[in-house]
């Protein structure tokens, strides 16, 4: 059973009354990363290749603090920290209108425990604008059993 978006806005903040939606909770973009170095996935660990923050469109001074994101994918990182409680299992998915605007959110699996805020890969079809603290991607909480809680490298990541 998937739970209510008041519910699951127990479990992220910041948020805003926009944000909460019947069956989730809006994330909103915050840093656009750019992957320069190869990553490593191995048998026994993983290592993220070196990546750099995507300049804002600060040049042009058209729309200030927004990215001018060409073709490619990226890495996006959420505004929000998100908690997913006990008992729980939670999924990320792209806002609509991204993809209504030919991009696409990919995501992975948010386990039980996790603590932080995460990132999504974005993925852009077609050049787009996205103003920093736009709403991207919408969280959804479902019931889920589980043994263990997360405790792996990323808890408690990009909190300041
Ligand atoms: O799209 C996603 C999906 C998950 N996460 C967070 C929550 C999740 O609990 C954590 C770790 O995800 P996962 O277990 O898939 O990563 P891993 O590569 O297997 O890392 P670890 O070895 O730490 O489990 O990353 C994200 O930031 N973005």
């Amino acid at each position: 059973m998937y739970r209510s978006g008041a519910f699951v806005a127990e479990c992220v903040s910041p948020t805003t009354d926009d944000q909460i939606q019947p069956n989730g909770v809006d994330l909103t973009l915050d840093i656009v990363f750019e992957q320069l170095e190869p990553g490593r996935i191995t048998r026994d660990g993983k290592e993220i290749g070196e990546r750099i923050a995507r300049p804002l469109e600060e040049l042009e001074q058209k729309h200030p603090d927004t990215y001018y994101l060409p073709k490619g994918a990226y890495v996006a990182r959420y505004g929000e920290r998100i908690r997913i409680p006990e008992g729980h299992v939670g999924f990320v998915y792209p806002r609509s209108s991204l993809m209504r605007n030919s991009c696409m959110l990919n995501t992975a699996v948010w386990d039980a425990g996790y603590e932080g805020r995460g990132e999504g890969l974005l993925q852009v079809h077609h050049d787009v604008e996205i103003e920093r603290g736009a709403r991207i991607a919408q969280l959804v909480f479902a019931k889920a059993n589980h043994e263990d809680v997360y405790d792996g490298s990323y808890q408690g990541e990009n909190l300041e």
